[in-house]
């Protein structure tokens, strides 16, 4: 994995014009789904936006925006679909790291994440699920890739409210590590529950990953096994 660094202001103030596009796009996806003006005026709409995501295509990277070093050496990762505050398709989600390295989000879906009536797609909360145990075990200082990821349902994800996410690590062997999450109404009520097994990639063992990862972030670097 690389990682791009040393951000100017420049680029600093690029980035916030991409954070506030990508904002922007997410409350137009909302406004797509609910929305319900006239056909005439959504055709009109779809002309617009087909003019705009061809002003946005003259210039193209190769691929969305990775791991890279923020100011103060802050590792961050924009681009990502769950977390990217520059990536329109994220929620985007913040997590944070306890001190005891567990892993907490809170967040709130919105109508663009519905799969069965008034609640959420279950594959959208595996993403969210996934994403976080991943962040536990990180955090845990045992990076890895999904192996598998188990979900349990317990009760329907609605959109629009307050919601609290957790994860954390339970035990490592190997190049594998397990943890466990759940996605909670505020009160402590379980609506969905994960567990998975990562994998550290042989090719992240032995290089420090702490140097990416970053002890300012909070994650412990690749432990010993
Ligand atoms: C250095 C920088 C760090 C930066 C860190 C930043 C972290 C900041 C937080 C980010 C959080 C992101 C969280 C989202 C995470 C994704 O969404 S990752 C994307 C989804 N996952 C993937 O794409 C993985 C695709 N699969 C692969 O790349 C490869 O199959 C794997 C998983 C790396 C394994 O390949 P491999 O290294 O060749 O492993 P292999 O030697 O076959 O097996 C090793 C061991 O694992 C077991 N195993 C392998 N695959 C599996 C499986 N699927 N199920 C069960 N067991 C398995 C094997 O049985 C074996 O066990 P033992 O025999 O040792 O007991």
């Amino acid at each position: 994995m690389t990682i791009d660094v040393t951000p100017t202001e420049d680029a600093e103030a690029r980035l916030a014009a991409l954070v506030e596009l990508s904002r922007r796009a997410r409350a137009l996806a909302d406004a797509v789904v609910l929305t319900d003006v006239p056909e005439s005026e959504v055709t009109a709409v779809a002309a617009e936006l087909a003019a705009l995501t061809e002003r946005l295509g003259a210039l193209r990277r190769e691929s969305p925006r990775s791991f890279e070093l923020g100011p103060g050496g802050v590792p961050r990762n924009v681009g990502n679909a769950v977390t990217g505050s520059a990536n329109p398709h994220a929620l985007p989600l913040v997590v944070r790291v306890t001190p005891e390295r567990t892993v907490r989000a809170e967040l709130s879906f919105r109508p663009v994440h519905a799969g069965p009536p008034a609640s959420v797609h279950g594959g959208v909360s595996a993403m969210i699920l996934d994403h976080l145990l991943g962040e536990a075990v990180a955090a845990a200082g045992f990076p890895g890739v999904t192996g598998t990821l188990t979900l349990r349902y317990r009760r329907p994800v609605p959109y629009g409210e307050p919601l609290v996410a957790t994860a954390e690590y339970t035990r490592s062997e190997g190049r594998k590590t397990w943890a466990e999450g759940r996605i909670a109404l505020p009160d402590g009520t379980a609506l969905a529950e994960a567990s998975g097994l990562f994998v550290t990639p042989a090719g992240w063992l032995g290089r420090g990953a702490g140097d990416e990862t970053g002890s300012k972030s909070g994650q412990a670097p690749v432990r010993e096994r």
